[in-house]
Parts: C-alpha cells; sequence; structure tokens
C-alpha cells in the first residue's frame, strides 16, 4: 500500500493532524452525548498545545515498548469514565461500501461465495482504490504499510518457531490466506481493481488490516474499522475482571470487545460502591446503539501522560501473533502445549485444548487430572475418578510419580529442540542490535548463532560475507522483525516448560519431605 503509514509511525506528523481535523469533522468526541449546539461543542479538535491531541482526553504518542503509535492520556483519568466516541457515520464497514449501488450489484454477485471478512477485505481494497476520493482518506494514508502477522512469515520465519504445533499453525495461516485471496480475487477483476491491488500481497496487507484492527459490531461478524478508536493499543485483561476471564474470542473481530453489558444515557454509569464512582463495566468498549456510537472506556486509572490500553481478548502468544503481530513478552494467558501420549488424552473427558502447562509454569487444572489418572491403574480409576475431578491428589506415590514424569517429558522435549533458552535470548538482542545499527553487522554477530543467521542470509539470496561488508539491506528490517518474533515465541514457550520443571521439583522435594 504505497501511500499508508508504517506501522507505529505515520505519514509525518501533518497525516496525523489530519486525521484528527477529519474525526473532529466526522463528530468524534470525548463527550458522551452529542452536543445540542455545533458551536459549544468540544469535538475530538486539535488543541493549541498538541496537534496530535483528542479533545481534552487523549493524544496520540509513541510507546517503543508497547505497541509504538497509541494514545495517551491527556489528564488524570477515572476509571470507567467515556473518553472516546466514534460516531456510527465515520466506521468503514461492509455497508459503507455498499451504499455505492454499482459496486453493490457487482458484490452481490459473489456474496454467497465469500465469508463476511473476505467482503470486507474487499471493500477495503475498493476504497483503498478510490485515494483522495475516499471519504476514509486520511484514515486509510495512516494505516500501517505492512504488519507482521503470521500469514505473512516466510518458510525460514515459520521454521524459526520450531515447535511443531507453532510451525502447523503458522503454516495453516499461510495457505488460509492464500485460498482465501484466490477465492475473491473473480469478485476484484469484475470491480475492475488496479493490477496492484488483485496481488496476493495487497490481499495480505488488506486481510492484517481487518484482522488487526476490527472491533466487533452487532450488524455485522466481519467487524468495523474504527478510525482513531483503532490507535488503542493491547493489555492482557486484568486477572480479577469477571468476563475477561472467559476463553471464547469474537470469531471474526480481532480487537474482540464484547458489547457492554449495558450503557446509560450518558455513557457512565454512578456506583457508590466503586471507588471512582464510576460502575465496574465488563468491557472497556462496545457499540451502543443509543449513542450511535463506538465508545471506549477506561479500564483502570490512569495518570496524565500514560498510554491508555485496550483488553482486545485473552490470547495466547501465537494466537497475537496470529491475528495482530506481536507477543507480550509476559502475557499472563500464554500457554505452552506439549506432545502427549494419546492415553493420557483418552484416560480423562477433558478436551485436547485444556492439557496444557501455565504461563507460570504451573499445569493447567484438566492437565494435573488427566496425568493423575493416567498414572492409577485401570481398575481403580473409577473409584478415585471423581477425588481427580475435583482437583484431590490422588496419593503422594501417584502425585510425585507424574511430577517425575513431567518433569523428565518437559526436560527432554527441551533438549531435543534446536537452541537453548540462553541462545535464543543472545540472538534476540543480536537481532535487535542488527535492526538498530544495520551497518556495523560483524561486531554485534554472536558466535553460536552462526548457523541460524546464515540460513537468515541465504533465505534472503545474501552471504554473511556480503552482508557483512555492506551492512543489513534496508528491507531485511521486517524479515528480521518476523523472525525475532518467532525467537520470542519460542523463547516464552521455553521458559514456560523450563518454569514446569522446577514447579515438578520443588513439588517433588515437598511431598518427599512430608511424607518422610
Ligand atoms: C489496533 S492497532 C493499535 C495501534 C497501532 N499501534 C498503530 O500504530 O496503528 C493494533 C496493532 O498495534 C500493535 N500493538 C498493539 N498492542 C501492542 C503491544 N502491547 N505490544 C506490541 N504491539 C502492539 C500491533 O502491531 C497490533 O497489530
Amino acid at each position: 500500500m504505497g501511500e499508508a503509514a508504517e506501522e507505529g509511525g505515520g505519514r509525518g506528523d501533518e497525516g496525523m493532524a489530519a486525521l484528527l481535523k477529519w474525526a473532529a469533522h466526522m463528530g468524534m468526541s470525548d463527550l458522551p452525548l452529542p452536543p445540542p449546539m455545533p458551536s459549544i461543542s468540544s469535538p475530538v479538535e486539535p488543541s493549541s498545545s498538541s496537534s496530535y491531541c483528542l479533545g481534552r482526553t487523549l493524544f496520540v504518542s509513541y510507546f517503543s515498548e508497547a505497541g509504538g503509535r497509541g494514545l495517551a492520556a491527556a489528564r488524570d483519568l477515572v476509571k470507567g469514565e467515556l473518553i472516546l466516541r466514534v460516531p456510527r457515520k465515520s466506521l468503514f464497514t461492509t455497508d459503507s461500501a455498499m451504499a455505492d449501488e454499482k459496486f453493490a450489484s457487482c458484490v452481490k454477485r459473489h456474496q454467497h461465495r465469500l465469508s463476511p471478512t473476505q467482503m470486507l477485505i474487499v471493500c477495503l481494497l475498493a476504497e483503498v482504490e478510490k485515494g483522495r476520493r475516499s471519504r476514509w482518506y486520511p484514515y486509510l494514508v495512516q494505516l500501517p504499510r505492512s504488519y507482521n502477522t503470521l500469514a505473512n512469515f516466510t518458510r525460514f520465519e515459520v521454521q524459526a518457531f520450531q515447535v511443531e504445533d507453532a510451525i502447523w499453525v503458522s503454516e495453516k495461516a499461510v495457505a488460509m490466506a492464500k485460498s482465501e485471496w484466490k477465492e475473491a480475487v473473480g469478485l476484484m477483476q469484475d470491480l475492475d481493481l488496479k493490477p496492484q491491488l488483485l496481488t496476493f500481497r495487497s490481499w495480505l496487507w488488506a486481510s492484517a488490516t481487518v484482522s488487526s484492527r476490527t472491533l466487533h459490531i452487532p450488524w455485522d461478524s466481519a467487524g468495523c474499522l474504527c478510525p482513531v478508536g483503532d490507535l488503542f493499543n493491547y493489555a492482557a485483561p486484568d486477572e480479577d475482571s469477571p468476563c475477561e476471564k472467559s476463553d471464547s474470542k469474537q470469531e471474526t473481530t480481532s480487537l474482540s470487545i464484547q458489547l457492554l453489558e449495558h450503557s446509560s444515557q450518558e455513557g457512565t454509569v454512578h456506583n457508590a460502591d466503586q471507588p471512582d464512582g464510576f460502575m465496574q463495566r465488563l468491557t472497556d468498549g462496545g457499540y451502543e446503539e443509543n449513542m450511535n456510537s463506538y465508545c471506549f472506556y477506561a479500564r483502570k486509572r490512569y495518570k496524565k501522560g500514560e498510554q491508555v490500553l485496550l483488553g482486545y481478548g485473552t490470547y495466547t502468544n501465537l494466537e497475537l501473533l496470529e491475528h495482530y503481530g506481536f507477543v507480550l513478552k509476559e502475557n499472563p494467558n500464554d500457554k505452552a502445549f506439549i506432545e502427549l501420549e494419546a492415553e493420557v488424552c483418552t484416560s480423562s473427558s477433558w478436551p485436547r485444548d485444556s492439557l496444557y502447562i501455565q504461563h507460570d509454569g504451573v499445569p493447567s487444572f484438566a492437565l494435573l487430572c488427566a496425568l493423575r489418572l493416567w498414572a492409577t491403574p485401570m481398575n481403580l480409576r473409577r473409584t478415585v475418578g471423581n477425588r481427580i475431578y475435583s482437583g484431590s491428589i490422588v496419593s503422594v506415590e501417584n502425585e510425585v510419580a507424574i511430577m517425575k514424569w513431567l518433569a523428565k517429558h518437559c526436560t527432554d522435549i527441551l533438549a531435543r529442540l534446536k537452541t537453548t533458552i540462553g541462545e535464543d535470548s543472545m540472538l534476540s538482542s543480536t537481532i535487535d542490535k542488527m535492526i538498530d545499527h544495520p551497518s556495523c553487522l560483524s561486531s554485534t554477530v554472536v558466535l553460536p548463532h552462526m548457523s541460524e543467521l546464515r540460513e537468515f542470509f541465504e533465505a534472503h539470496g545474501l552471504t554473511m560475507e556480503v552482508a557483512d561488508y555492506i551492512g543489513m539491506p534496508v528491507n531485511a528490517r521486517r524479515p528480521l522483525e518476523r523472525w525475532k518474533l518467532a525467537i520470542q515465541w519460542r523463547l516464552a514457550y521455553k521458559k514456560m516448560l523450563q518454569g514446569c520443571v522446577f514447579y515438578c521439583e520443588n513439588l517433588i522435594c515437598c511431598l518427599s519431605s512430608q511424607h518422610v
């Protein structure tokens, strides 16, 4: 997308200022209700202090450690208060594009063959083609130019995951993107889109835009693109928030903000029991029919200048990578799936996806139950079944046996993976240096990683020697970033397994001393 912004950057200050001016014109506001008179409104206006300011509440800023470009609090914010309202007319949906009759009649001929998400992707590409004629032009030019979602990973980058499960998920994401593109090409040709927009590359861009930026709306399962509202970066949902613990995700919307359970006329609900004076909301955003707008609320207190974050949903690191193109260093919802003997899975009725190691190294409840049952002699399983399902251990012997088995199993898996935790950490910081200082390669390269580095260069048609001499090519930045993401992912995976070994060894120690 020639004119779109670099992720986290933008087409300079002017582009962002133009977007915010456009947002003000479209009626975006930090006020709960549309003001009665335009003259006394407080729209999202570039203020005199900063052209990046949205009304009195938010401003666009850059956060190198959490998401790049994002939104910050322009004043102290109270938990639960409305911070941004985006009117329906500025949301980009399939419906918006279908307002054009010629476009709509062409699309309808293909509609039954394409999913709602494919339709939205086509609509986005058609809107991009309009260039300056598009109503959303100031928004479209601020979209990232490229993404690091899984479907963009090359063969080398996919192999860098090392773990079979992750490789399989990535290959599936790449294959899915290709087949969805092939299904949609006929419609795009009928719409007479420019050849440049018919390519798989353009499709990947548009589908990653939809995957990483859409919000849930009740009338279209593909969701909507929400200008300015999609500048909020992600923080994992708080562990104490009841609905955010839920595993359920919106299938097709990516910033999967569930609908607000209720909303008052003013958009905030007073509740004397809450320290902040606001009813605790179940979510931090949603489409509100009575406001005819997408509304965003502060999920917690924010100090002036702090980044304001949104909980898109509960995701593992692999899911974050698949849909959004990033991983969290500390992700309380991350999970490590390990190979299990068929009998472990069949010995209990727990679904396979509930058998995993948690981010802190502790085996999931279901995994513990399944292992306890598996380690119980067949003829006793029925007798102890109830105890196991209520979370109790069967016996010290049984518990020690499964802990020993699990610790050994994790150790064996770690030993089979090509690199160690230490090597991955070093490689990750080497890549950081290569990204930051592409011209001084030889001083940044650390010897243990020569073979993987060599493979990286070969995958990009370079030799180490040439790259060392001329430095990293500028266009290697994105591949380096994706490679680093794969390494960060496998590092987090290995740490979970190592954490599990520690957990098991500790428990064995405790149980053995108690038993004695
Ligand atoms: C809805 S957009 C948020 C705004 C985005 N930073 C921008 O510049 O347009 C979601 C994207 O922001 C980035 N992002 C959001 N939260 C992040 C986080 N906690 N860490 C790293 N990247 C994040 C990811 O690239 C993700 O796909």
